[in-house]
């Protein structure tokens, strides 16, 4: 039996991991970190606690859906108790990405900004499409609930990272994230990541890929939050018995 430890379990995608895992075989949940007190009743065999060293030494694995700053926390006291991460959470600014990095080569890390079968498909599409619809104009559109805090979403930044490289170019130097004003022609290079967030849309991303006379786009639209929670059960079970390594969603699913 795979001990889960949850990160971020009172959260949107957290509370789902907790049922989730109730139904999963070889997997039961240990341990629930809290940074308050817990609003919700949970089996008393499962250790709650607000000690991140009890958290991590009390679990096999660790998946993590909580915010940037929280999952900075959990890496730096992995460090000091490794243990496979599942990491789910989005919105990781330059040096907490760096320290997943260097956390990496002492524990085994999946990170995904996202953990769906359908966004993994996706990004090669986008690399495939990209490459060989030299000349189109690549423009990506993401759509989100209104209480995400983080834009764009992390899986927009990976599938403009995607659209990229299938034109070798760096996606730091083509980048655009809004446009206002008189700006001028679209460049040929940039590839622009827009975000629109309202009501309880769950996920949905569109890369368009546009040339005078035609255009396709390609779509991939979330409508249960269980599609990550799920993958993120997956992932961990996956990850459990990896070397150190930083790992991605399409490792675990062969794609
Ligand atoms: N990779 C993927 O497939 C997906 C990724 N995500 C990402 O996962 C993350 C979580 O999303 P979601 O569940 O909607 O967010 P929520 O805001 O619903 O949940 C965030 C969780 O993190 C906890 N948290 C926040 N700050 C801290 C802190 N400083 N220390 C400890 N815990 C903290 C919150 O606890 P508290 O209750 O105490 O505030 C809460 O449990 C986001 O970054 C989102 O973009 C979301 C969906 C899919
Ligand atoms: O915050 C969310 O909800 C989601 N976040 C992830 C992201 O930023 O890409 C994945 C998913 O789209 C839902």
């Amino acid at each position: 039996m795979i001990k889960v430890g949850v990160y971020g379990a009172s959260g949107r995608v957290g509370k789902l991991l907790l049922e989730d895992l109730k139904s999963t075989p070889d997997m039961s949940l240990s341990c629930v970190y809290v940074r308050g007190t817990l609003d919700f009743s949970i089996d008393p065999s499962v250790l709650v606690t607000s000690d991140l060293k009890s958290f991590l030494s009390a679990s096999d694995i660790i998946i993590d859906f909580s915010l940037p700053d929280a999952c900075e926390a959990l890496l730096e006291q992995a460090t000091k108790t490794p243990k496979p991460l599942v990491i789910g959470t989005t919105g990781l600014n330059t040096h907490q990405l760096n320290l997943l990095k260097d956390a990496s080569q002492i524990m085994p890390i999946l990170y995904a900004t996202n953990m769906s079968l359908g966004v993994a498909l996706l990004n090669k599409l986008v690399y495939q499409a990209s490459a060989a619809l030299e000349g189109f104009d690549i423009e990506i559109v993401e759509m989100h609930h209104k209480h995400k805090k983080d834009a764009p979403s992390g899986t927009a930044l990976t599938l403009s990272e995607s659209a990229a490289n299938g034109r070798g170019l760096n996606i730091e130097d083509v980048r655009v994230s809004g446009r206002d004003g008189n700006i001028g022609e679209r460049s040929k290079d940039e590839i622009s990541v827009m975000a629109l967030r309202g009501g309880d849309i769950v996920g949905r991303h569109t890369v368009g890929f546009y040339n005078d006379g035609e255009f396709i786009e390609l779509n991939h639209t979330a409508t249960s939050r269980s599609t990550f929670s799920k993958g993120a059960i997956r992932a961990g079970k996956w990850l459990s018995d990896k070397e150190a390594g930083l790992y991605s969603i399409s490792d675990c699913l062969e794609l």
